[in-house]
């Protein structure tokens, strides 16, 4: 995951995942126009496992992080991965993909617990928590976040993702996770912050660990 090279900044290419462009409207009477970066919607998995008492989480190279930690100045060509390594933007994140089929979110959700995380769950073990927002400034996507408590034995597979993907599956222990998201800079989406929240209030500090 760490072996990176070649880095180099295109135009924009458009594809089915990203689409630019601008609003324009008159609001109270005074003309505005917004940029928009529209995205797709997605679903979004906290997988508790309860035999290690561990929340299950995936690690992966994200393109999007990784720029943003590289100063404007040094885009230009080819990017200096001595310089700026891929663990600038290998982020820890929850079990995520995108609905990238006309299937149920809880039908996408249990599909990618299984191709990321490797867990065969059944339907009925998805807790939906909510549908909400990612940004309300650039995307007006949505996610959809559920909660599943797995076991040890429910594991079938390796997980890491399929195709192209590049994903590192973590079974780190509650405290460590707490720990991690204390630091003063915390490479994850705000998901998961949130996510781990909801888990603590809603989950953990209220029944307990097993
Ligand atoms: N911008 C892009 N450009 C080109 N190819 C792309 C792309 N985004 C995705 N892809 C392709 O789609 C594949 C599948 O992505 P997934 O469905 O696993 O979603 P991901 O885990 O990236 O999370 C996604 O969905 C979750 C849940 O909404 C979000 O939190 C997270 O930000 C989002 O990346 C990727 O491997 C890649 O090939």
């Amino acid at each position: 995951m760490e072996n990176l090279s070649d880095v180099h900044l295109t135009d924009f290419i458009p594809s089915i995942y990203t689409t630019p462009c601008t609003l324009r409207y008159t609001q109270n009477g005074k003309p505005l126009e917004r940029g928009i970066f529209a995205e797709r919607n997605g679903v979004l998995i906290i997988v508790y496992n309860k035999t290690q008492n561990a929340l299950t989480l995936v690690r992966q190279f994200r393109p999007s992080v990784y720029l943003s930690r590289i100063p404007q100045g040094d885009r230009v060509g080819t990017i200096d991965t001595g310089k700026y390594p891929a663990s600038l933007g290998i982020t820890l994140e929850f079990c995520a993909g995108l609905e990238d089929k006309t299937a149920p979110t809880e039908q996408i959700a249990r599909e990618e617990i299984l191709e990321e995380c490797g867990y065969d769950v059944p339907l009925e073990k998805l807790e939906k928590i909510a549908t909400f927002k990612n940004l309300t400034e650039t995307t007006g996507a949505r996610s959809t976040m559920y909660y599943c408590e797995v076991t040890d034995d429910m594991r079938v597979a390796q997980g890491g993702g399929v195709d192209d993907e590049i994903i590192d599956v973590v079974e780190m222990p509650v405290e460590e996770v707490l720990e991690y998201a204390q630091q003063g800079y915390v490479n994850s989406p705000m998901n998961f912050m949130f996510g781990l929240q909801w888990f603590l209030y809603h989950k953990y500090k209220r029944l307990g660990p097993v």
